[in-house]
């Protein structure tokens, strides 16, 4: 959730930023209205704003609707005011929020936004029913388990669980396990004393602490590091944590979800993981099936998507044509569902007029396809030929009849997220890329003589590293994606970069997503 702040709010910007900050939203502020039009025209992100009612509301709305910006909009006003109140409601915005800043009240209208941009879109039975175990699952305290494949929607799951639990209204804390170097992790999970360690320069509390009486995701575990992995045990037994430098355990009242897009139970049998923690977490399991096993979510999600980025760049309305929809449902989405959205935010910034053609979809992993998979060369005069694709094109041969599908938006049914800009995720790749790329070309060295040629004289770990950096760079710095499509651990890729970066190679920075999260 990232929350704008426009103006003064009577002086009380700290507090109520410090308040969202804890209920999990990242904050931002300017001063003026012109500064907050400047900072959402350069998608610099928001998902909801907290302005100032002494500022031109109404200027603030109009200006937004004309340029297609959607965005709620929250009015922060000194409590007694009620003539603002109204003049700020009429104007425009979704609610009046009376200051000094009330946590609650904050708390109300952010889970509210957030219900919307987290709506998990849905209707094949195999969806559905994964959904109502977790929400079965939800009440209750217990860890909860949630595996799947990369992109499938894990943490949205988590949030899921989270919304539907009693917990609701405390924070939902998520830390990416794989994005985090080992040495930082620990601090970052317990926190930390002031001179624990060369750059400890202030006490800093952990993830469990922030998480406290609230949920904690642990995304990606099964990246944990062993020494960690015993640390968490105790934390999870004994309902304390030790923060780094101290000898004094600070209880907390977390409940943990945890994520894993590897096969936990094979990572305990060879030893990366341990048994006991495995159990302790694994109460509950909610398993989310990739999207190739749910293809009726296929089209509804592709509309979903479709309206969302076509909305929030002033596009109108956008509609997929029938061979179009036949190419979504037939690709093999290895990313799943941020693949899919990915393409469909390709689709809406290359599609002309409000139909959205085959031209104007670009699936970016034909080369990840694995062999024998539905994915098939088709000839590039098909009527569903994609002109952006690489050499033979990425259209399966076969195609698959609509699935009926009763829609769920979950939840509120037909809700539109709010938020605008790139997708968690990151933007869209650069299109054609991986087909030009030397990642491409050494990709498809396997089944060319000539690309197999074209890689004699060279050292494997030169290849390999060119592969890699591609791969980084096709990926958007994402460390996790990366990993994945290479089939190498994310802590094998981390020491391969460093090496590289010591090497003097420029190597691309993380995905935002990658970092911690709150
Ligand atoms: N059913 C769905 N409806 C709408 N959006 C979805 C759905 N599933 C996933 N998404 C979107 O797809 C993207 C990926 O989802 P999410 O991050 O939850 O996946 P993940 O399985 O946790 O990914 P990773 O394995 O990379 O950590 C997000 O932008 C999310 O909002």
């Amino acid at each position: 959730m990232r929350l704008l702040i426009v103006g003064t709010l009577e002086g009380y910007i700290t507090a109520a930023g410090k308040i969202a900050m804890k209920r999990g939203a990242k904050v931002s502020h300017t001063d003026s209205i012109e500064g907050a039009l400047t900072a959402l025209r350069a998608a610099a992100g928001a998902d909801l704003v907290m302005i100032d009612v002494k500022l031109d509301i109404a200027t603030f709305i109009d200006s937004l609707k004309s340029e297609r910006i959607t965005i709620p909009v929250v009015a922060c006003g000194i409590g007694t005011d009620a003539a603002a109140a109204v003049r700020a409601i009429r104007a425009g915005a979704k609610e009046y929020l009376p200051l000094p800043p009330n946590a609650e009240l904050i708390a109300a209208v952010l889970e509210a936004v957030a219900e919307e941009s987290h709506s998990i879109v849905c209707s094949d039975p195999a969806m559905l029913a994964t959904l109502r175990l977790a929400e079965q699952v939800a009440p209750s305290d217990a860890s909860v388990m949630i595996t799947g494949e990369s992109g499938t929607g894990k943490e949205l799951m988590a949030r899921f669980i989270h919304r539907k639990s009693r917990r609701s209204g405390e924070p939902f804390v998520a830390v990416n396990c794989a994005a985090i170097p080992e040495n930082l992790l620990e601090s970052e999970l317990f926190g930390h004393e002031k001179g624990a360690f060369t750059g400890a320069v202030a006490r800093r509390l952990g993830k469990f602490e922030e998480a406290n009486n609230g949920t904690l995701l642990l995304d990606e575990l099964s990246e944990m590091h062993p020494r960690l992995q015993a640390k968490l045990l105790r934390a999870i037994q004994e309902k304390e944590i030790d923060r780094i430098g101290s000898s004094q355990p600070v209880k907390v009242n977390v409940r943990l979800i945890a994520t894993s897009n590897r096969n936990l139970e094979a990572e305990v049998r060879s030893g990366n993981f341990r048994e006991d923690l495995y159990f302790r977490l694994n109460v509950f399991s909610v398993a989310i099936p990739s999207l190739r096993e749910r293809p009726a979510d296929i089209p509804m999600i592709a509309e979903h998507f479709l309206k969302k980025y076509a909305e929030a760049n002033g596009l109108g309305d956008k509609r997929l044509t029938e061979d179009a929809l036949l190419m979504l449902k037939t690709h093999h989405w290895r990313g799943n569902v941020r693949e899919l959205e990915n393409t469909m935010h390709r689709a809406v910034l290359l599609s002309r007029g409000e139909e959205v053609g085959p031209e104007a979809i670009m699936l970016t992993s034909k080369m990840l396809a694995p062999e024998g998979s539905a994915q098939a060369s088709i000839p590039s005069d098909s009527p569903v030929a994609n002109p952006f694709a690489g050499p033979g094109g990425t259209v399966p041969a076969a195609s698959q009849p609509a699935q009926p599908a009763v829609p769920l938006v979950v939840p509120p049914q037909g809700a539109l997220p709010t938020s605008y800009g790139p997708p968690k995720g990151g933007k869209p790749g650069p299109y054609g890329m991986a087909a030009n790329s030397s990642a491409a070309a050494a990709a498809s060295a396997g089944s060319s003589g000539a690309g197999l040629a074209a890689l004699i004289g060279r050292t494997v770990a030169d290849v390999e590293r060119d592969l890699i950096l591609e791969t980084l760079t096709h990926c958007l710095g994402n460390r996790t994606h990366a990993a994945n499509i290479l089939g190498i651990s994310i802590r094998t890729l981390r020491n391969k970069l460093k090496q590289y970066g010591d090497e003097g190679r420029s190597v691309p920075t993380p995905g935002n997503d990658e970092r911690a999260t709150a």
